[in-house]
């Protein structure tokens, strides 16, 4: 699995941290920037990360800023993206189960990085599930212009 991974600077140091736990465990990545602490802005990232996935050069994205809201309301703006804000490990095991979430956002400046790396655990290892789920998620797609 190749993961796009990406940050604004109020999200650098939590990116940098999955990084470190994606290389651990052995878990390819791509790191779209930011590479600092110097203020960017978020949906330029955002969208860096989201057309890698939707165009299927990466398998799926890790996104953060501070609150993982702008960067999750950026991607879901990229045509076949489904981007899911979790701070907790349930909400990101339903986001892969039940929407067939292809982008996971987190916010550094709202969660520690333990739980962050729980929740990224609980989010690439868990699959769509499927069966009634597949006709809501062709339903999202519909939403799309
Ligand atoms: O977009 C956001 C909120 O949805 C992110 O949290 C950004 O990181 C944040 O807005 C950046 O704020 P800053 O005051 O410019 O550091």
């Amino acid at each position: 699995m190749l993961v796009a991974i990406g940050s604004d600077h109020g999200g650098f140091r939590l990116k940098e941290d999955i990084k470190q736990y994606l290389t651990e465990k052995g878990i390819e990545f791509q790191d779209f920037g930011t590479h600092s602490t110097v203020s960017v802005d978020y949906p330029d990232i955002s969208r860096s990360v989201a057309e890698a996935v939707a165009g299927a050069k990466c398998d799926r994205g890790i996104i953060i800023c501070g609150t993982g809201i702008g960067v999750c309301i950026a991607a879901n703006k990229v045509k076949g993206i489904r981007a899911a804000l979790c701070h907790d490990t349930y909400s990101a095991q339903m986001s892969r189960e039940h929407n067939n979430a292809n982008i996971l956002t987190m916010g550094e400046r709202v969660i520690g990085f333990g739980l962050a790396r729980a929740i990224v655990d609980k989010w690439l290892a868990a699959e769509f599930a499927g069966g009634r789920h597949e006709k809501r998620v062709c339903k999202i797609a519909d939403l799309e212009i």
